[in-house]
């Protein structure tokens, strides 16, 4: 599966913390990330990681192209309510599209545990038959 990773920039450490936690799952799927963030995750985890372009200069776009072109089976975005974002547009459109396409979206760290425990047990092993039709 590929997994895309976003952390608004005051909760990069709490998207650290999670990474960490769950390296053993993560390392078995492709993950990428926007710039800032999956650079942090490669320096901090050593794990390897795609990188876009840093959120506010267009990496949520290139995510969402990604889902729209049925290339992303999960989006872990952890985003940061109490904070005005440049990008608010991007990351509306990020969101809207994974719901369009009913891609697996997680915004917060609760959510982000359910799915990875999801994930290892197969509840999102349709995505496997979702990218064969495609
Ligand atoms: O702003 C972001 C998502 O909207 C995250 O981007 P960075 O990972 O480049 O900080």
């Amino acid at each position: 599966m590929r997994i895309a990773l976003i952390a608004h920039d005051r909760k990069k450490d709490d998207l650290i913390q999670f990474v960490t936690a769950y390296m053993s799952i993560l390392s078995e799927h492709d993950l990428c990330a926007t710039g800032t963030t999956g650079k942090r995750i490669i320096d901090e985890t050593s794990l390897p990681v795609f990188l876009f372009q840093s959120g506010p200069l267009g990496g949520d776009q290139q995510i969402g192209a990604m889902v729209a072109k049925n290339e992303m089976d999960m989006v872990i975005f952890f985003r940061d309510p109490l904070t005005a974002q440049p990008h608010e547009p991007d990351v509306t459109a990020l969101i809207r599209l994974c719901d369009v396409y009913q891609i697996p979206l997680a915004t917060n760290m609760g959510t982000a545990e359910v799915l990875l425990k999801g994930l290892q047990e197969g509840f999102i092993n349709w995505r496997l038959l979702e990218e064969r039709r495609s």
